[in-house]
């Protein structure tokens, strides 16, 4: 059972009064009150996010403004080490969550810090931690390593191949994934490279992806970001005030398959590379007429304001469709049955050395109850017809069953690795 370890517990457990102890790489370490004392605490003010309930943070909570995105594949066949491993990312994230270091009351001065501590001094900043499976957890190379295989989710597919992707393997997949987003970059990096650290010698990291500037409103009560484009993104995404939308459409539910993931949900994530420079030489009319919205309102082409119903049937005085029958909104609304959230952001990788061209686009994000009812059929069509793929290139792609949130005492992951 992970029973989260408390400093107060610790103390109890241990019967040391006047000092404090904390369980850091498996060893316990001992302080004086005096060093306690003088430990220097994230500011807990802000608001923090908690780690523990019925379903995962980050998936509904109202996007933050940045990310760090990492996948990681594991060196270990022991199922024990996983469920362990499984079990410190949960205290760790709880911990990180509510705004405090690793290991606040342990610092001995001959081991290196429990917390590297470039996030002190920063708030909570919303930061939320999202843990996912990817298939290769299940089965690798044709090899059940922890005896899960027949555990794998029949939705949690391999994502096939679609039109146009220019899919780098070092960028895709991983056998376990890491969301981390906050109001602060440096907190979201933080989280990333304390989880991996903690992961030594039972995981490494597979890819990364930093992003900025949420390009999805995800709550009503967001304003709609501009994606790399200019664009207003977000306007139409579900908004996780629609709790009842959520259950039809991005948990798994009560009567789903398999029972260990109720609760969860399921990730895809694409790295879209955004071709600016063609981009920047097209005219406004032509930006437009790829979404089928305007560029600075965001309203639909025959509407007026952003958030006025699109109307696909709504046609010119020569009766020609206002919205072309490839413009990405009319594809991504398809028969107005698929809906996804989509919590993506803007990323910059610099600049790509062989071109001299801006390595910068979208990081896709969307969560989901079934990626073969959702995610597959959407990206099929924009894949063969949208306008916007003229300017754009899929250069990764990565899905992972987010298991439901944990009770505290807990952990993300318990109701698959039981015992
Ligand atoms: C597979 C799903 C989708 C991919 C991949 C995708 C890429 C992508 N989208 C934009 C910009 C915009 N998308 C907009 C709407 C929109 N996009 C999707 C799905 C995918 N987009 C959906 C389901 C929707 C909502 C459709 C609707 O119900 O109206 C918009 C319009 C504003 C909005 O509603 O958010 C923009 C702008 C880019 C730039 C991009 C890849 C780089
Ligand atoms: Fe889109």
């Amino acid at each position: 059972m992970g029973k989260r370890l408390t400093r107060r517990t610790l103390l109890v457990s241990t019967g040391v009064a006047g000092a404090g102890v904390a369980l850091v790489g498996g060893g316990y370490a001992l302080k004086t009150a005096q060093d306690v004392a003088a430990t220097p605490a994230r500011k807990s003010t802000g608001t923090a996010i908690p780690f523990y309930g019925a379903h995962q943070s980050g998936i509904v909570t109202p996007s933050q403004e940045h990310l760090h995105f990492a996948s990681f594949d594991l060196l270990t066949n022991d199922r024990a080490a996983v469920r362990s491993l499984l079990m410190i990312w949960s205290n760790a994230a709880a911990t990180m969550m509510s705004g405090h270091p690793l290991g606040e009351d342990t610092t001995p001065p001959l081991a290196p810090p429990a917390d590297t501590g470039e996030a002190l001094g920063h708030g909570a900043e919303n930061l939320t931690i999202t843990i996912g499976f990817g298939p290769t957890l299940f089965i690798k190379d044709g090899k059940d390593r922890y005896g899960i295989t027949n555990q794998r989710p029949a939705a949690l597919i391999d994502i096939p191949p679609m039109m146009g992707d220019a899919l780098q393997p070092q960028r895709s997949n991983g056998d376990l994934c890491v969301q981390a987003c906050a109001d602060n970059p440096q907190v979201a990096f933080h989280a990333v490279r304390n989880l991996a650290r903690l992961a030594r010698g039972l995981a490494v990291m597979r890819w990364s992806q930093l992003g900025f500037n949420r390009t999805a409103s995800t709550s009503k009560g967001q304003e709609t970001p501009r994606n790399l484009m200019g664009f207003k993104d977000g306007t139409n995404n579900l908004k996780s005030e629609d709790a009842s939308l959520m259950d039809q459409h991005i948990w798994v539910g009560a009567n789903d398959q398999p029972t260990w993931m109720r609760g969860g949900s399921y990730v895809v994530t694409r790295r879209i590379r955004m071709h600016l420079e063609s981009w920047d030489r097209e005219h406004l009319q032509g930006q437009e007429e790829v979404f089928g919205r305007h560029k600075i309102s965001g309203a639909a082409f025959g509407k007026k304001e952003e958030f006025d119903a699109v109307d696909l049937n709504a046609k010119d005085g020569k009766g020609k469709l206002l919205i072309d029958t490839n413009a990405h909104v009319r594809l991504a609304i398809g028969d107005g049955t698929i809906k996804i959230l989509r919590r993506g952001y803007s990323y910059t990788d610099g600049m790509d050395s062989i071109t001299g061209e801006l390595d910068a686009g979208l990081f896709f994000i969307a969560y989901q109850r079934d990626p073969r009812k959702q995610f597959v059929p959407l990206q099929t069509q924009l894949a063969r017809n949208d306008l916007l793929n003229e300017y754009i290139t899929h250069t990764s792609s990565a899905i992972f069953a987010c298991p439901p949130g944990a009770a505290q005492g807990s952990f993300v992951g318990e109701t698959l690795f039981v015992r």
